[in-house]
This record gives structure tokens, C-alpha cells and sequence, in this order.
């Protein structure tokens, strides 16, 4: 199948994007354009990767340079970025902000200006396409970590942006949940832009891209880059770890 021709402003284009956060530059002169449809972000602890999954969404803006997401300033265009960009954090509890499911499954409805009878008729069908109806109404605090992830998944899919940042998708959840939340990513047809400390979650990407102290150490197609960085991962916990974590 041939995929169609990537235009300059598909997708999110970084161009010389530089973040200082209080006091502390923290990415450096970045440059990317994300066309493909599985980008992996992968780094160590601190490398930036949080940093720059937020640069991205639009929740903090560079000092230098510019950030566009399919052609718009995510820190300008806020109610165009619902239809651009979702996002999935680590933590479901960090993004769930309603005390019931639809709710929060309804709430991006409500922002990007569905009236909302026709959000809580999406919410209403979308509940019982995925054969979870007995969802309406239920309290998020009775969910599981696991449904609570979904949850928020689902609150992204019902507006269907075009992209999905996802922060260490399957970090603390238990087997059988990652691989059913992996099967439902892998199905998903939004280009998935995963950041993660894990090379065997990349190995299917497109492109992976991997982050270094806020500059770009490689970039390319899995089986070049994640080699490169499980070498040097290796090699770096041969050091003494207590160097490492006294910085
Ligand atoms: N508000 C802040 N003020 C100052 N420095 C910050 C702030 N937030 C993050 N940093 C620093 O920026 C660097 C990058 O942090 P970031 O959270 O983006 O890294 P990360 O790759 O996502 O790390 P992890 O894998 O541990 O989540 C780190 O050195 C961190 O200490």
C-alpha cells in the first residue's frame, strides 16, 4: 500500500525549539518533523521526554524557535488542537477530571462545541458499541487502573484527533491489561506518538527517535536506533550507579 504524500505541515514540525524551565535549558535547538504513523520517543530518566511530549501538546511553549501541529500553534489554538492532538498520560488520574464516566467521556465533546445532548448521545453510543452501557453514570473511583486508562483512551478517541501523545502507556499495569491495551493502540487509526523508557514497546515503530539531555542522539528506524541505545543503556549501568543518581 502506498502511503500518501507527507505535505511540510503534516503532522507536528519543531523547528529549532529550544525550553528552559525555571532557569534550566532542558530541550535544545530541536528540529523534527513527526509525519510517520508510529514515532517512538525513548530517553533515560530526565532526558526530556515529558518536556517535550508538553511542548508538543501546546501546555508550555519554547523560548526559542517555533512548534506547529498540522500547521497551527498548539499554544494559540487551543480548540483546534482537540480535533489535532490527544493525549494520554501516565497517570489516568492526572487527566480524569469529572467524578463520573460520561462525564468525563462527554467533557472534549463539550469544549470543542458539541451541544450537549448530542455529546451525551455519542458518549451514549459509544459506551454501548464497546459493550460497556452499565458504564453510564458509574463513579470513576470504583474503575480499576487498568479501565481508567481505557477510559481515558476512549475520552481522546470520541474526538478523534488526528494525532495521540502517549506517556509511558502500559507503566504500571499488569500483564494481561498491557497486552489488551496494546492490541488496542496497535489497531487505532491515529498516527501514535509513544514516549517511553522501554525499547521492546518501539520495535514495531516507524521511526524512533531517541532523546539525549534535550538533544536528538539518534534518529531513525528501530533496528538501527534501539541497538544503539540498549548498547549504551548497557554500558551505562556498568558505571556506578551512585554517580548517576547523585547529578
Ligand atoms: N519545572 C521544572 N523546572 C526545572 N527543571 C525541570 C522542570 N521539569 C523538569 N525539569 C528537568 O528537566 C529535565 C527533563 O525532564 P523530563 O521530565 O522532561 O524528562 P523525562 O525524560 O520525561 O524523564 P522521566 O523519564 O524520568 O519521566 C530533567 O532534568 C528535569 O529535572
Amino acid at each position: 500500500m502506498t502511503r500518501p504524500t507527507t505535505a511540510a505541515t503534516d503532522g507536528i514540525v519543531l523547528t529549532g525549539a529550544c525550553v528552559t524551565l525555571t532557569g534550566r535549558p532542558v530541550l535544545h535547538n530541536l528540529s523534527l518533523h513527526l509525519h510517520e504513523q508510529r514515532i517512538g520517543i525513548i530517553g533515560r530518566n530526565g532526558s526530556g521526554k515529558s518536556t517535550l511530549m508538553r511542548l508538543m501538546a501546546g501546555l508550555i511553549a519554547p523560548d526559542h524557535g517555533t512548534v506547529r501541529v498540522e500547521g497551527v500553534d498548539p499554544t494559540r489554538a487551543r480548540k483546534q488542537m482537540l480535533s489535532h492532538l490527544g493525549i494520554l498520560f501516565q497517570n489516568p488520574d492526572h487527566q480524569i477530571l469529572f467524578p463520573t464516566v460520561d462525564e468525563e467521556l462527554a467533557f472534549g465533546l463539550l469544549q470543542m462545541g458539541v451541544p450537549k445532548s448530542d455529546a451525551q448521545a455519542q458518549v451514549t453510543a459509544h459506551l454501548a458499541r464497546h459493550g460497556r452501557s452499565q458504564w453510564r453514570g458509574v463513579s470513576v473511583a470504583t474503575l480499576s487502573q487498568g479501565q481508567r486508562h481505557w477510559l481515558c483512551l476512549q475520552a481522546v478517541l470520541l474526538m478523534q484527533p488526528r494525532t495521540i501523545l502517549l506517556d509511558e502507556p502500559l507503566a504500571g499495569l499488569d500483564l494481561p491489561t498491557q497486552t489488551r491495551l496494546a492490541r488496542a493502540f496497535a489497531a487505532l487509526p491515529q498516527r501514535l506518538i509513544t514516549i517511553t523508557h522501554d525499547p521492546a514497546s518501539l520495535s514495531g515503530c516507524d521511526r524512533v527517535i531517541w532523546l539525549e539531555g534535550g538533544t536528538v542522539a539518534a534518529d531513525g528506524p528501530p533496528a538501527q536506533v534501539l541497538p544503539l541505545f540498549e548498547a549504551e543503556m548497557q554500558r551505562l549501568g556498568g558505571l556506578d550507579a551512585d554517580a548517576d543518581l547523585a547529578g
